[in-house]
């Protein structure tokens, strides 16, 4: 029933307006995935190769599509993965493409569920899933590669964690980005946003701090729950070995600092999660900031582990962090994504499904979470490429997905 009789692929619109690769896969008996690939600013060095659109397309076409039409079924995950890594024959996804990889894995899972009637989580998570649900990081004031002229810190992430109930927890996020919108106004900052739909206020870190304490405590009075702030700190795109260190506006951090800082930062904002604190190549210093912090607050490897099975166990061996940031086009495959959630999971590791910064309508990522039993979800707060995650989140926990 799940045979894949047809594959299609498009370029169609991200949310920064580049070309990026959609794919529809059909089956035997009339079963239908649609998925498009998101992609990064702020890449990890790690990751798999995103081609641009039409090459990537051309590649699929020629080596993915004849291995896997009236060859694979849609409802075997690891078949059509592991098809989609022989066509390419890479490690990095450089031949196809990932973006065209991760379109034809996710459309594939779209259509073996949308066959088997059930929703896309439950196909990928079994029978029991659906009854715990991730807390959206929501970004509220960003910067870093996202925004010019903005923080130095890429995001700062509202995380609704005494929300009672997700939909709950999506509002909250969304009145605390409207909160800061009012303060930056009472301080007479007026602001654009970026790339995620986070404001961008030409304001240096510290100003940002005291405007998200502010913004948060605010909202959480209001709705009666607690809501926290966390971070993605995407310190590679920070670091210069030339320069000695960590570049920040107004002064440059060496490693030792670095870590200090850090853990000044979750000391003195009771922060409830550090993504990317320090460099992607440095995994002594992830684990001299672990040992200190690491039982108060999640330290999160995103450019560190890559969803890369291989350098997370590096990252486990020694203690680099304690949780993981899962984006499937960072390694190309559901398949690859699974097997890291399931190693990370094994080695009590908190896991993370993300968005990416150019982002499109799709929202499998919200289903990725539900079925995985992810701990957060990074996806925006508000946008409507991000609110497409969050209000799947809602539909899934109103059983109308
Ligand atoms: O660094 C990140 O975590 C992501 C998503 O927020 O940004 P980008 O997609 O630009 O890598
Ligand atoms: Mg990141």
């Amino acid at each position: 029933m799940t045979l894949i009789t047809d594959i299609r692929l498009r370029r169609v619109l991200d949310s920064r307006g580049n070309p990026t690769v959609e794919a529809d896969v059909l089956t035997e008996s009339g079963g239908f995935g649609r998925a498009a690939a998101p992609s990064g600013a702020s890449t990890g060095e790690f990751e798999a190769i995103e081609l641009p659109a039409n090459e990537a397309i051309a590649a699929a076409r020629e080596h993915a599509v004849p291995r896997l039409v009236g060859e694979v079924y849609a409802g075997d995950q690891r078949s059509v993965d592991a098809a989609l890594r022989a066509a390419d024959g890479t490690e990095d996804f450089s031949e196809i493409g990932a973006n065209s990889a991760v379109a034809i894995s996710m459309a594939a899972a779209k259509a073996g569920a949308d066959v088997l009637g059930a929703p896309l989580f439950q196909h990928l998570g079994g029978a029991f899933r659906g009854e715990n649900f991730p807390i959206p990081l929501g970004n509220v004031i960003g910067g870093g590669e996202h925004a010019a002229d903005a923080t130095d810190i890429q995001e700062f992430l509202s995380a609704p964690v005494g929300a009672p109930s997700v939909a709950d927890a999506v509002f909250a996020n969304a009145a605390v980005h409207q909160e800061i919108h009012d303060i930056l106004l009472e301080r007479d900052l007026p602001s654009g946003k970026g790339d995620e739909g986070a404001w961008a206020p030409s304001v240096d870190d510290t100003e940002a701090f005291e405007i998200v304490d502010e913004a948060v405590s605010t909202v959480s009075e209001e709705l009666g729950f607690e809501i926290k702030f966390g971070l993605d700190v995407a310190a590679a795109e920070m670091y210069d070995e030339d320069e000695g260190g960590y570049v920040y506006d107004d002064q440059v951090r060496d490693t030792d600092e670095q870590i200090e800082y850090i853990a000044e930062l979750v000391e003195e904002y009771d922060l409830v999660y550090v993504e990317d604190p320090l460099d992607e190549n440095d995994f002594d210093a992830f684990t001299e900031l672990t040992e200190q912090v690491g039982d108060q607050t999640l330290i999160c490897g995103d450019d560190l582990f890559v969803t890369n099975v291989e350098r997370l166990e590096d990252g486990i061996e020694q203690d680099a962090a304690n949780s993981i940031l899962i984006k499937p086009n960072q390694i190309g495959t559901l398949t690859d994504a699974f097997d890291a959630i399931e190693l990370a999971t094994r080695n009590e590791y908190g896991t993370i499904v993300s968005h990416r910064s150019g982002e499109t309508e799709d929202a499998t990522i919200a289903h990725l979470a539900v079925a995985t039993d992810a701990e957060f979800i990074k996806t925006g707060a508000v946008g409507g490429e991000r609110t497409a995650k969050l209000n799947e989140l809602i539909r899934i926990a109103d059983d109308a997905a």
